[in-house]
């Protein structure tokens, strides 16, 4: 499978994603072997972050943008994390025919988010999968996720370059924008820019414009851009592509794209501790044997929830 995955082959791509989906245990080796053996593979690639709020056109966005990478010789794979599709309300991203074009593409992959999953197994599996597309040759992953909650933070953080995607004219553009998503971007890009909603957009535009220059540059320099498009008209693609290849090449010629992606690595592992051992103390039987008996003492005001844990940690370590 391994081979033939490295060769290009989508279909051997997507039996090694489902196997990393997977949440039972005897797959887990052979999606670890599989994992391990990609990572000596994969091409040089660049991660690029889409988020904004549900029905801003990331999708359409991506449909078009993808197009024009692909016309330009490069493979693109597009992954999305929506843990939303885990619940039985079904997912934000949904299950519309979303890029028709792009998946027809030779040389585009699409692959929707895992479902069933919380945030935490989201992230891991698309992490593993971003891996496997690039040992397939996949040379730009988009990794797509709906502005709600943790996502963005989540995505964030696996990425090596993050666009959010504005609508102009939805009301207050920077009020109702939260500073933490602003302080991640690092492009603003509205959609929509076209028909009546031209003027808007470039209202829109030069008041983002105007807002980050508040902001500090960010650590490596980079001093977010804002740009706007139309995904429908195919207006001001290029330009997106362009600031995200300038930020590419000035951050690899500092060093400090390689340096992000090693940090990165180095929180994957991080973050990877903790979700094991968080799963372990919870599946252990005498821990919540005890844990009922904790939480009604907590509840009760009996004990604070500060000791209760350091009681169940000692507990469950003398037990490891
Ligand atoms: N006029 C105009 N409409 C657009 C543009 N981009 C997307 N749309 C429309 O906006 C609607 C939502 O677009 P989607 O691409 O599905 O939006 P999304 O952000 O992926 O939405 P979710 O999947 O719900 O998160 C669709 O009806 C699109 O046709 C654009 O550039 N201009």
């Amino acid at each position: 499978m391994v081979e033939a995955l490295c060769k290009g082959d989508k279909t051997a791509l997507g039996r090694a994603i489902t196997l990393v989906e997977s949440n039972h245990r005897k797959h887990f080796e052979e999606a670890n072997n599989i994992v391990t053996q990609c990572l000596k593979q994969q091409a040089k690639s660049i991660r690029i972050g889409v988020t904004g709020v549900p029905g801003v056109g990331k999708s359409t966005f991506i449909e078009t943008f993808g197009q024009l990478l692909t016309s330009q010789g490069n493979k693109v794979a597009v992954l999305t994390v929506d843990p939303t599709s885990s619940q039985s309300r079904g997912s934000i991203l949904g299950d519309k025919t979303r890029m028709e074009v792009l998946s027809k593409d030779p040389n585009a992959f699409i692959r929707p988010s895992p479902s069933g999953l919380s945030l935490g197994g989201v992230t891991r599996k698309t992490r593993e999968s971003i891996i496997l597309c690039e040992a397939a040759g996949f040379t730009i992953i988009l990794v797509e996720t709906v502005g709600v909650g943790q996502n963005e933070t989540t995505v964030h953080g696996m990425v090596d370059f993050f666009l959010l995607l504005k609508l102009a004219g939805a009301g207050d553009e920077l009020q109702g924008i939260k500073r933490g998503i602003i302080e991640m971007a690092d492009a603003i890009v509205i959609n929509k820019a076209d028909g009546d909603n031209l003027t808007k957009a470039k209202i829109a535009k030069s008041e983002f414009e105007n807002a980050l220059q508040l902001y500090p540059p960010k650590e490596n320099g980079w001093r977010p851009k804002v740009s706007s498009c139309s995904s429908t008209e195919n207006t001001g693609i290029v330009e997106v592509w362009n600031i995200i290849s300038n930020y590419v090449d000035k951050t690899r010629a500092t060093g400090y794209f390689d340096k992000k992606r090693k940090l990165q690595n180095k929180n994957w592992l991080f973050e990877a501790i903790e979700e094991q051992l968080k799963a372990d103390f919870f599946k252990d039987s005498l821990m919540a044997e005890k844990m009922e008996d904790y939480v009604s003492k907590v509840v009760s005001k009996e004990i604070s929830p500060f000791y209760a844990a350091d009681q169940l940690i000692t507990l469950f370590k003398t037990r490891s």
